[in-house]
């Protein structure tokens, strides 16, 4: 047997015609495509991404990449398949790494059926959401806009809200949702189909993400170590996984697979890594703990989770390191 080439890897829908994805019979009039979520930290994507899916991304291997940008989720309904691809973010590009980051940006924006924009009710509209409106409205791809959050709102409230996204640019839809009460979502899904292209599925159904598992597990440290601290650590962290490994067994052992994670996290001083590790490494610990029941759970697997705070100095302008940290 011979392994596909990276073409046939990235051929997309077309990597069906090659046999490398069984996804059983579909409707003529099935509609599959992509869509991003776009907005300024803690606008609500990650909550909205969750909800539209159903449930928490799962974790699946050795399946064709049929994107090149990292896929957070696909909703998958009966008559369509929405294929949430992740943005890093959009910044100021005050660093190499924000630079680096908004070309990442534009292309994937340029490359989507549909972008979500979202924008939580319970803030007014701010300079970071007309920056990205900016950027939104320089390019040809929809932008359906979503108020997020809208149960935390009053009505009166969100009407002024939606007034205020609607005088911030073109939008093909206005839409107030709320995740976390899972109102609306329904709707919003639909309209996000309807602007899908007709074409076959592109994931097998079932699968929820195609995210590598080293990019999860470096996503709960990450998570893990920011909590409480998002302000003080905004964007100087980056994880890293070294090494996944397991350990030998006896024969007949009946338990989990034990595995030993080790992940190195990167800060650019030495006043954000005594934040992480915390007096007498007390909130290290904490990290560690709270990061490896998520990995646990992830892996269906015991681990034995080995963090290691390294301070690489200006990393953001760093490219070798950039590169090493996958941007
Ligand atoms: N009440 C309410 N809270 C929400 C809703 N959606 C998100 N939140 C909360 O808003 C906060 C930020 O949500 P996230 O989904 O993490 O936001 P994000 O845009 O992914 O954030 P970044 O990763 O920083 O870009 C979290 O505390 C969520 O629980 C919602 O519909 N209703």
């Amino acid at each position: 047997m011979s392994f596909p080439s990276d073409d046939e890897l990235m051929a997309g829908p077309n990597a069906l015609d090659d046999g490398l994805i069984d996804a059983g019979d579909w409707p003529a009039d099935y509609r599959a495509g992509f869509a991003c979520l776009v907005g300024r930290p803690n606008a609500g994507k990650s909550t909205l991404t969750n909800a539209l899916v159903g449930q928490k991304v799962a974790i699946t291997s050795g399946r064709p990449q049929t994107t090149r940008h990292t896929v957070r989720g696909v909703v998958h309904r009966e008559d369509g398949q929405l294929v949430l691809v992740d943005t890093p973010g959009l910044h100021r590009p005050r660093t190499l790494l924000g630079q680096r980051l908004n070309d990442l940006v534009r292309e994937t924006l340029a490359e989507v059926d549909v972008i979500v924009f979202c924008l939580p009710a319970d803030e007014k509209v701010g300079p970071g959401d007309k920056f990205i409106a900016r950027e939104l409205t320089q390019q040809r791809t929809p932008v359906v806009a979503v108020a997020t959050k809208a149960d935390k709102v009053s009505r009166e409230r969100l009407a002024e809200h939606l007034l205020a996204v609607s005088a911030l640019g073109e939008w093909a839809e206005i839409v107030p949702v709320s995740a976390v009460k899972d109102d609306q979502i329904g709707l919003l899904t639909d309209l996000l189909l309807a602007r899908m292209p007709f074409g076959p599925p592109m994931y097998p159904r079932g699968e929820l993400t195609d995210e590598p598992e080293n990019v999860m597990i470096a996503e709960l440290v990450r998570e893990a170590a920011l909590e409480g601290v998002h302000h003080e650590l905004p964007h100087s962290l980056a994880v890293l996984v070294d090494e996944v490994t397991e350990r030998p067994r006896e024969e007949g052992d009946q338990r989990p697979p034990m595995l030993d994670v080790r992940v190195d996290l990167y800060v650019e001083r030495d006043s954000q890594k005594a934040i992480i590790i915390g007096k007498g490494g007390a909130r290290l610990r904490d990290v560690g703990t709270r990061a490896r029941h998520g990995i646990e759970a992830l892996l269906g697997a015991r681990v034995y989770l080995d963090l290691h705070v390294r301070v690489a100095k200006d990393w953001q302008r760093d490219p070798k390191l950039l590169g090493r940290l996958g941007f």
